[in-house]
This record gives structure tokens, sequence and C-alpha cells, in this order.
């Protein structure tokens, strides 16, 4: 699966609408993703504080939309832009592959909820193709 010159144009502009708030969308996408999916907590088990908003949450997920609006500047090699992140992934946090659709399904519900107008039906499939790409960069390390 590539993204076509369309996707890419639909990504870099939605991103440019969302990225002040890239802080606040990515604690909103970790804090649903600890929520609906409680298996995900055995990650992040050494935090002091793993409800919705809490500021191991908040830091975090800045730390993760942080490394996705990078991503979205290297579009065009997403395997070499994150080998150094898929390593530290596969190696040293051992988080299981499946995670990163997980991630990635509450990423775009936390878009669609803070940006209704904006999450047309065009860019929710530019979205889910880039962030499907992404985590499979993120994959590419673990054999
Ligand atoms: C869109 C997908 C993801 C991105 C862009 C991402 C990004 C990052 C970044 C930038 C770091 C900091 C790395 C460093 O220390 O240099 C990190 C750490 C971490 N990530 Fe991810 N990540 C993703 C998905 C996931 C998923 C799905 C999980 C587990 C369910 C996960 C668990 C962790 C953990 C446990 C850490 C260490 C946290 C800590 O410092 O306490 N990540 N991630």
């Amino acid at each position: 699966m590539s993204l076509t010159a369309k996707d890419k144009s639909l990504i870099t502009g939605f991103w440019q609408k969302i990225s002040s708030k890239a802080d606040d969308l990515g604690a909103e996408a970790l804090s649903r993703m600890i929520v609906v999916f409680p298996a995900t907590k055995v990650y992040f088990s050494h935090w002091p504080d793993l409800g919705p908003g809490s500021p191991s949450v908040k830091k975090h997920g800045k730390v993760i939309m942080a490394a996705v609006g990078d991503a979205v500047g290297k579009m065009n090699d997403l395997v070499g832009a994150l080998s150094a992140l898929s390593d530290l992934h596969a190696f040293k946090m051992r988080i299981d592959p499946g995670n990163f659709k997980t991630l990635s399904h509450n990423i775009l519900v936390a878009c669609a909820v803070n940006f209704p107008v904006d999450f047309t039906a065009e860019v929710h499939v530019a979205m889910d193709k880039f962030l499907a790409a992404l985590g499979a960069a993120l994959s590419d390390k673990y054999r």
C-alpha cells in the first residue's frame, strides 16, 4: 500500500490544520487507547497515574504526536525515518506491533471528534492510510 500524491496533499493539509492542537490530540488518543483497550496498560505500568489526561499521559501524548508530525514531513521514506523508533519499540519497549493499529485507531477518533468539519471522509481515508504506513514502518525492525 502506498500513499498517492492526493493522499499526501490531504495529509499535509489536514496536519497544517491540526498541528497547533497536536499535544491535546495525542493526550486524548492515548487516554482513549488506555481506557478502551485496557490491555495496553501493561506497557505503561511504570507511570504513577494512567488516568485520562494525567500528567504522564499528557506528556507522552505530546511525544507521540511530535513523532507523527515529524513523519508527516518524511512521508516519502517512513521506514528510514522511523528506523530508530522501530528499534526502540521492538527491542527496548517490546511492544506487540498489533498495538500500532490500536493507537492509530484512537488517533483517528481524536481527530474526528475534535475536527468534525475538516475530518471529511476523504481526509479520513488518507489519514488511515498514513497511520497504517507509519505503523508498518514502526514494525519494520521486528524481524
Ligand atoms: C503512532 C504510533 C507510535 C508512535 C509515533 C510512538 C512514538 C513514541 C516515541 C517518540 C517515544 C519516545 C522514544 C524515546 O524515548 O526516544 C515512544 C515511547 C514509548 N512508546 Fe511509543 N509510539 C507509538 C506507538 C506505541 C504503542 C502502540 C505503544 C504501546 C501500546 C507504545 C508504547 C511506548 C512506550 C511504553 C514508550 C516508553 C514510554 C516512557 O518513556 O515511559 N508506543 N513512543
